[in-house]
């Protein structure tokens, strides 16, 4: 029997064994590769590789790599997939330990970003809050979490990466980039993940100026990781996307998961424009009003003096320098994030290969 097989009960591939088993509590499944590379099913969705001792891991690396945290954004679930097929049939060695994870299958199914709450608001263990107690999207939170912390923990003489890889709901001015969660302490990524994220063809970094509860900032928190929520385009149904705008992203993965090393940077994915947060847009409550349309594409500037929101307590307008929106959303629960307002970093934070 070969290893997808074995793993994925004769349905073919991950992607296929993990919608029709969304909603099971699948024992572990495990198998060994012909070269040796140990693969656990931990549960739907979760993959974890071990490649055989003594596999020179030349990176000295460990990885964690999410797609599908919201369920329709289906194309870096496709990217995922389909880079697990290729390792299964063994067209190429795996060289490094990998945890490979599609996080919210019931909502993949449905084609919805989340069932009863987002997924993404839940981790750095906002799980536990009463109001999501009994919730699947608390119990998935606490499993996503419990999975990377033992992956964590076998490897800890490695350094850890993760990428949370997601695509928008707006079109973007700026098509793909990087958040980079806030750590006390740090300001921005090594130059290792800047190479990264622009041999992904990723060209902007927004850092986030506080902690928060998205699954980026719980393995960078807790776990020490070097992570990312990457966005890498924008939302389309399952079949609908034009996986051609993420050979970026599916090469530099799969460079990595071989672990080779890094290509030389050049033209145009040399430079590496960095943004920070101004403001974070909460909805406050029933006399919120946002003013920023509906259709508005990520990265568009508002003048200086623009009111973005109001309330009948306050309301925020942008500063003294133009601001951009990024995830302008005003359908989300009280106290959540209907949007950002970013504005460029220092020059001296852009970075040049
Ligand atoms: O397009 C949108 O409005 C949302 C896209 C998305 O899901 N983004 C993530 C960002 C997580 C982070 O802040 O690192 C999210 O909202 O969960
Ligand atoms: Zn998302």
């Amino acid at each position: 029997m070969n290893a997808s097989n074995h793993l994925f009960d004769f349905h073919g591939d991950w992607l296929t064994h993990t919608l029709t088993h969304a909603s099971a509590d699948l024992s572990e499944t495990k198998t060994e590769l012909p070269d040796g590379t140990r693969v656990s099913r931990k549960g739907t969705g979760m993959l974890w590789f071990a490649p055989p001792a003594g596999r020179a891991n030349l990176n000295q690396e460990a990885l964690i790599v999410s797609a599908g945290i919201h369920g329709n954004e289906t194309a870096p679930i496709e990217v995922l997939n389909g880079l697990v097929s290729e390792l299964l049939a063994g067209e190429w060695s795996l060289g490094c330990p990998l945890l490979l994870i599609l996080g919210n299958p019931p909502a993949m199914v449905a084609g919805e970003r989340f069932l009863d709450v987002n997924l993404n608001r839940l981790f750095n263990g906002a799980h536990r809050e009463s109001q999501y107690e009994g919730l699947p999207e608390a119990r998935r939170a606490r499993f996503l979490e419990e999975m990377c912390r033992q992956f964590a923990m076998a490897h800890q003489e490695l350094a850890l990466s993760h990428y949370d890889l997601h695509t928008a709901i707006r079109p973007s001015k700026r098509e793909r980039f990087a958040l980079y969660p806030h750590v006390e302490g740090r300001s921005v990524p090594p130059a290792d993940q800047c190479a990264f994220l622009l041999e992904a063809e990723v060209e902007t970094l927004l850092l986030q100026h506080k902690e928060s509860t998205v699954f980026s900032a719980f393995s960078a928190s807790l776990l020490g990781a070097e992570s990312f929520t990457v966005e890498l385009g924008k939302v389309e149904p399952l079949g609908h996307n034009d996986l051609r705008r993420f050979r970026g992203i599916e090469q530099a993965l799969r460079r990595r998961f071989r672990g080779l090393p890094a290509p030389e940077a050049g033209p145009p994915f040399d430079h590496l424009t960095v943004f920070e947060v101004v403001h974070e847009i909460l909805n406050t409550g029933p006399s919120f009003r946002f003013h920023v349309p509906d259709d508005v594409a990520n990265f568009t500037e508002h003048p200086s003096g623009t009111m973005i929101w109001e309330d009948d307590q306050t309301c925020y307008r942008v500063g003294t320098a133009p601001e951009a929106i990024v995830f302008p959303n005003p359908a989300v629960p009280v106290g959540q994030r209907v949007g950002l307002l970013v504005r460029p970093a220092p020059p001296a934070y852009n970075w040049k290969s």
